[in-house]
């Protein structure tokens, strides 16, 4: 039942207080903060736990003048166990991918200080939303009789792939990489392909198979699921995760359409907003935006042919690159085609931002016409929220999922091709792919329609978030429970355990 509770007291009217635990990686930090401070904007009490590198991100991020003050709270990270993490405490900072092994056994770490805050904090918080990859924050909430929530940084769509996939492993009926197998238990006909799903799914003794098996079983012990996503966006597979899987879920995004346009991009210097005003000088929907997130990291080759891809589509174009190793010096010798970027100045033609750029405020200018993305779920979210096609081109992690919600469900983005999953990005897409689904994602009557389709999306992504959208309306029965659930966790048991 909706309790509508009043300035977001519980029942011994103390205002609501919720602890925010993001992971340390930009992809789940970003939505975390936006997420408290949406929480804020409701009269929440929020507080952030984080590790003190990780702090001024955070604190960069928040608004100026909150309607209810976000808390920024640290715990220590266990650098004396892990001194190859010297100075590096996010998966996005690791000076190499051989690293990730070590970067999970130390997040695990983290459990003790998480529970010392839990021990120093008189009263308790009402509740803490901890990211999925925390999954041990389940039983140290347990421990002190607080609901834990499992914040999914994907779509309900990817959690309803991933389920019967572990569970039945389909993909063990084909004979080869490229068969195509349905999923079992899963609304709708997707098929996947072997070669696409992530190893650890496949292989046993992969490093972090038996971690997403963890991490499963923890989801389905904790409170419920919040994820960034809106009801109108993956109807049937919230149904399905809610009635047929039995999960309790929240859906209360996009998350980004809560923050304030001058509170975006706050976190990068103002020079790198020159790419704005380059994009004022651009016709509508005519510009092309390429960026991979903040993990992938193309080898040189691929570069090339992304270069090859885009000076032969003659697009003009604003290009994110990235490279591990951040004192790397660009050249243009080892990854571009010689001369290519002067080429592309003095013509107009394209830029490329190296490093970080303010994607949200790319993304939103009327000029971009087509985003190639890598489907991580924040940019594919990103897209959908301000209406602009995608051309996929997944990696790793979920984003292969993400893909078929984006271009066979909702059919609002043109497949690069991409094939195959890999922690380490191979070249795998040549140039004339790249250019095909360019032009195909911009050019005609099909074009036409998907931009239709994706703006129509943008428009309900809107609403859902607005007074009496299904988005505010879950946010505001998530509060309302975690507000009438403090009677609960006084008597130590977590409701619906
Ligand atoms: O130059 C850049 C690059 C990225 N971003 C932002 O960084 C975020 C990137 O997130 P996402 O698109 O989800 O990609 P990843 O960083 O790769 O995210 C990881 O985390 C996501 C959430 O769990 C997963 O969906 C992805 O598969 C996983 O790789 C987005 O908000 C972008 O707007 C920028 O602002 N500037």
């Amino acid at each position: 039942k909706n309790l509508n509770l009043e300035n977001t007291m519980d029942q011994d009217h103390r205002p609501l207080h919720i602890f925010f635990f993001p992971y340390l990686a930009h992809g789940h930090m970003t939505p975390t903060i936006n997420m408290a401070k949406l929480f804020a904007s409701k009269g929440v009490k929020s507080t952030i736990i984080t590790t003190p590198l990780n702090a001024p991100y955070i604190s960069k991020s928040l608004p100026n003048s909150p309607k209810t003050p976000i808390h920024i709270l640290t715990i220590p990270f266990p650098h004396e166990h892990f001194p190859s993490l010297q100075g590096c405490e996010s998966l996005n900072a690791l000076p190499s991918p051989h690293l990730v092994p070590t970067f999970l056994k130390s997040i695990a770490m983290l459990q003790e200080p998480l529970e010392q805050v839990f021990r120093q904090s008189h009263p308790l918080p009402h509740g803490i939303i901890a990211d999925m990859f925390f999954p041990w924050a389940t039983d140290s909430a347990a421990k002190f009789g607080i609901p834990r929530i499992v914040f999914d940084g994907s779509c309900i769509f990817s959690a309803c792939l991933v389920e019967p996939i572990l569970l039945h492993k389909p993909y063990k009926n084909v004979s080869n990489d490229s068969e195509p197998f349905g999923i079992p238990n899963f609304p709708g006909d997707v098929t996947m392909v072997r070669s696409q799903l992530p190893d650890f799914f496949k292989n046993d003794d992969h490093f972090m198979a038996d971690f997403i098996i963890t991490v499963k079983e923890s989801e389905s012990r904790s409170y419920g699921m919040v994820f960034n996503s809106f009801y109108e966006l993956e109807k049937e597979y919230v149904d399905h995760y809610r009635n047929v899987l039995g999960r309790k879920s929240w859906h209360i995004g996009p998350i980004l359409l809560s923050d304030a346009k001058e509170d975006r991009g706050k976190e990068i210097s103002l020079d790198e907003h020159e790419c704005l005003k380059w994009l004022d000088t651009k016709k509508p929907n005519s510009v092309v935006y390429v960026c991979f997130g903040s993990i992938a990291d193309f080898p040189d080759s691929q570069l090339k042919e992304i270069a090859m891809g885009l000076e032969a589509s003659g697009k003009e174009f604003i290009w994110v690159v990235k490279k591990s190793k951040k004192d790397e010096i660009f050249t243009e010798e080892s990854w571009l085609p010689q001369g290519f970027e002067k080429r592309m100045e003095s013509e107009g033609k394209g830029m490329i931002i190296r490093g970080w750029a303010p994607q949200m405020l790319i993304l939103e200018h009327e000029a971009i016409g087509v985003f190639v993305s890598h489907c991580g779920w924040n940019s594919t979210l990103e897209a959908i929220s301000v209406g602009v096609p995608m051309v996929t081109w997944p990696v790793a992690a979920e984003q292969f999922f993400n893909e078929k919600l984006v271009t066979e469900v909702h059919r609002i983005g043109v497949p690069v091709g991409a094939k195959k999953w890999a922690l380490k990005v191979g070249d795998s897409v040549k140039w004339e792919a790249i250019e095909k689904a360019m032009k195909k994602a911009m050019e005609g009557e099909e074009a036409k329609e998907m931009r239709m389709r994706v703006k129509a999306l943008s428009q309900k992504a809107k609403e859902a978030m607005e007074k009496g959208g299904s988005s505010y309306s879950d946010l505001n029965s998530l509060i309302d429970e975690l507000a009438a659930g403090f009677n609960f966790t006084k008597e130590k048991r977590i409701p619906h355990s």
